[in-house]
């Protein structure tokens, strides 16, 4: 099925599943058409600076303050803020893919398997970086569940399976190599095919925007147009579902005789939005040098500190490497920031073995990495000739704040307990 979609970055985007719905030249009419429900979202505060604020109206059938009391949901793998995490040894870590089960039924929220956190959700701070596996869909099938996140929005990385998220504001279709972001508070149901993987960053802090330009100068990187948001789309007839929330760290729960997917109109620059990575326009060396990574950010949630990001998300596309005179992959780094990674598909080139695809991989901040011995072996005497990465994609999750592994990241059976060997074989060459 083809949908249709609006395009842009922070647009104000209006759109209607019936029309005539959206009140013209105000928004709190003292009767909205159809007899609906005017309600208003925030997703930044009303004072925030005008190119940061952001806000929809939706006009819905019932407002979202119906619905009955919530209690406790056990979900004991999602882990929220530095304080549910490890204080492991400053090694790096690697994870090789974890499977999919088939014995036990996990949906989008069940399959959370919290691999890193740091931060603090109550604070607005920091992020979680989590690995969703799935089996099972959410919404269709018998199946009627909502979640809403108020600790943080969620940017879905899809590794494996395509993805249907419906939401409040309509629906998205999100396969491997494109991304979701879900804003905080936003509901949304999450449907697979099959075994699906995705990586997810939980960002605690302020929402995720495009980074500035600066030299680049007002094309590149992540254009705003790309990014599309939903068209409005609302359930014809209301049966009840089990609304999940995640709130101060806990998920509860509750029933409501109506999905929250009852929204026939909205207009603002509040939504959820979808990204293809094979859009980004890749910038990097037609002289000599690696860059530094920052040239790969798709978008970034900005701290307190200008220029310091509470994360970043990177990516690194297909591209052409043509760098004369260069050792062509990453540099030997020890870097001030936190990096997870994920790898979605392909390889990266600075690990050409054991990072594989639905892997992960922790190096927190100074911790020492770099190429492993056969990247470094041949990227070192390989002809400079222009040569083009293809069928690769990898990501960072890249935090100003140490980022803890969990208990359960840290099962022997999940990590790769060989990882620091692949740097073993850097022998000393000095010729004095
Ligand atoms: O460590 C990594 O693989 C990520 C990374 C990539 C790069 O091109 C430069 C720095 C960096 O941290
Ligand atoms: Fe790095």
């Amino acid at each position: 099925m083809t949908r249709t979609y609006l395009s842009g970055f922070g647009n104000h985007f209006a759109t209607e599943a019936v029309p005539g719905t959206l009140p013209v030249g105000r928004n709190s009419p003292q009767r909205v058409a159809h007899g609906l429900y005017a309600e208003l979202l925030s997703g930044t505060a009303f004072t925030a600076p005008r190119v940061e604020n952001r806000r929809t109206w939706v006009y819905r059938r019932q407002p979202a303050v119906v619905v009955g009391g919530y209690t406790p949901y056990a979900q004991p793998l999602w882990k929220t803020g530095l304080a549910e995490g490890v204080n492991a040894p400053p090694d790096p870590l690697r994870w090789h893919p974890v499977p999919v089960p088939e014995d036990t039924a996990l949906d989008f929220i069940d399959g959370v398997r919290t691999v890193v956190v740091n931060g603090d959700a109550e604070a607005q701070n920091g992020m979680a970086a989590h690995l969703v596996l799935i089996n099972r869909p959410m919404f269709t099938g018998g199946a009627r569940r909502c979640f809403i996140n108020n600790d943080g929005e969620m940017l879905l990385v899809p590794q494996q399976g395509a993805l249907c998220i419906t939401t409040e504001l309509g629906v998205l279709d999100v396969a491997p190599g494109e991304v979701a972001l879900l804003p905080r508070g936003v509901a949304f149901s999450v449907d697979v095919q099959g075994p699906s993987r995705v990586y997810v960053c939980e960002n605690y802090g302020a929402p995720f925007r495009l980074p500035e330009l600066g030299p680049i100068g007002s094309n590149g990187l992540a254009n705003p147009r790309d990014f599309q948001a939903p068209v409005a789309a609302f359930e014809a007839t209301p049966a009840p579902v089990q609304l999940i929330k995640k709130a101060g760290g806990q998920l509860w729960q509750a029933t409501q005789d109506h999905s929250p997917y009852d929204v026939v109109a909205w207009h603002g620059n509040l939504c959820p939005l979808k990204y293809d990575t094979a859009h980004f326009n890749t910038i990097g060396s037609i002289s000599f040098d690696h860059p530094d990574p920052s040239i790969f950010t798709v978008l970034t949630s900005p701290s307190d500190t200008p220029g310091v990001a509470n994360v970043d998300f990177v990516i690194f596309p297909p591209r052409w490497l043509v760098a004369e005179d260069t050792f062509r992959p990453p540099w030997y780094h020890r870097n001030v920031m936190s990096e997870f990674m994920g790898l979605v598909l392909g390889q990266y080139d600075a690990k050409p073995e054991g990072f594989r695809p639905g892997g992960m991989s922790l190096h927190n901040s100074h911790v020492p990495h770099g190429p492993d011995t056969e990247a470094f072996g041949k990227a070192s005497s390989a002809a400079l000739a222009p040569q083009k990465l293809e069928d690769t994609l990898a990501f960072m999750f890249e935090s100003r704040w140490r980022m803890r592994p969990t208990a359960w990241a840290l099962q022997p059976a999940l990590l790769d307990g060989a990882y620091a060997q692949c740097w073993a074989g850097l022998a000393d060459h000095f010729q004095p």
